[in-house]
């Protein structure tokens, strides 16, 4: 059986460390601010939104959200945004995504002060971490999460290790796969193309499953002994539960990968969690920047 990695537990470590760091800046007279920008009603979204706030505010942080209507509209955002860059309360801007139809997420994106953009999805923060460039770099707090999870298996420096990643999204794959790589790990991206994907999952001393299909990694894929990181949130029926009932699985069908896998990730509790955690390190680290004081190493 593998060991459990605990998202949870590192987590709430995470953020331990980032409220006293935070403490120290506020006695230096500058207190991270963090705004959350949701459009529209979706549930799902509204949850994520609210354990954001609740977390910064946790931290000691000044912690704003902008809860704007679905029918805002592209330039009333953009302009929401440009206030958000000009305050200099705020070090930390995320809108939420997915966005309504109607407005353009790559807009907004690049819109976002890439010295605020803890999400790391503005162009600039891509660059930076394509070309290394990680002492200035914001990177998205998913696969950060991921990365200083990997960290507790595998330690820092992954050479000679092989690692596939499943999927290629701007917002997981891709950026894992430059953290991966910038830690020196053997890298092969894979996605929906990719030839016989169980032989090449095999292959992995580290398969991280960001592709957002239920249980799609089987226990056959996994190599014996390899660190499995499930990166899927995904909401399936659960009528064992009661009728109407759900329940939140990953990308990997996680019995069966714990039997092979060495360590592994659960959903939930798992990437999610540290998500959240890295978010709050992002928003430290850009505090820290805006005051002129070298960012913590967490
Ligand atoms: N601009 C932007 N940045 C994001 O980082 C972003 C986003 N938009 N849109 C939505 C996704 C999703 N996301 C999650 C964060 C934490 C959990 C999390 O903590 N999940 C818990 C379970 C929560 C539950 O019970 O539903 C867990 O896995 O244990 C999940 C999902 C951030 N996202």
């Amino acid at each position: 059986m593998a060991d459990l990695i605990d998202g949870k537990a590192l987590a709430a470590e995470v953020t331990g460390k980032v409220s006293q760091h935070a403490a120290d800046l506020i006695a230096s007279g500058t207190t991270p601010g963090l705004a959350v920008v949701i459009v529209g009603e979706d549930p799902a979204s509204q949850v994520y939104v609210a354990s954001k706030s609740k977390r910064a505010k946790e931290c000691g942080f000044h912690s704003v959200q902008h809860t704007l209507a679905e029918e805002t509209s592209e330039d009333e955002l953009v302009a929401l945004v440009e206030a958000l860059n000009a305050d200099p309360a705020i070090h930390g801007i995320l809108v939420q995504l997915p966005l309504p139809g109607h407005i353009d997420s790559g807009t907004i994106i690049q819109t976002i002060a890439p010295e605020k953009d803890v999400d790391g999805f503005h162009f600039i923060n891509v660059g930076k971490l394509g070309t290394g460039e990680l002492d200035t770099a914001f990177v998205p707090c998913t696969p950060a999460g991921a990365m200083l999870m990997l960290e507790r298996v595998r330690g820092r420096d992954l050479s000679g290790l092989n690692a596939v990643v499943v999927g290629r999204s701007n917002i997981v794959g891709k950026p894992m796969a430059n953290l991966l790589l910038a830690a020196n790990a053997t890298v092969t991206i894979a996605h929906s193309r990719t030839a016989d994907l169980p032989a090449l999952a095999r292959t992995a001393d580290i398969l991280v499953a960001a592709v957002g299909r239920p249980e799609m990694i089987k226990g056959d894929w996994v190599k014996p002994g390899a660190t499995v990181i499930d990166v899927g949130i995904n909401r399936v029926p659960a009528p064992e539960r009661g009728e109407g009932k759900s329940r939140l699985v990953g990308d990997v069908a996680f019995d069966e990968a714990a039997a092979i896998a060495g360590a592994i990730t659960p959903v939930p509790g798992g990437v999610g969690p540290m998500t959240i955690a890295m978010l709050m390190a992002n928003t430290l680290v850009s505090a820290c920047r805006a005051a002129g004081r070298q960012p913590p190493a967490l």
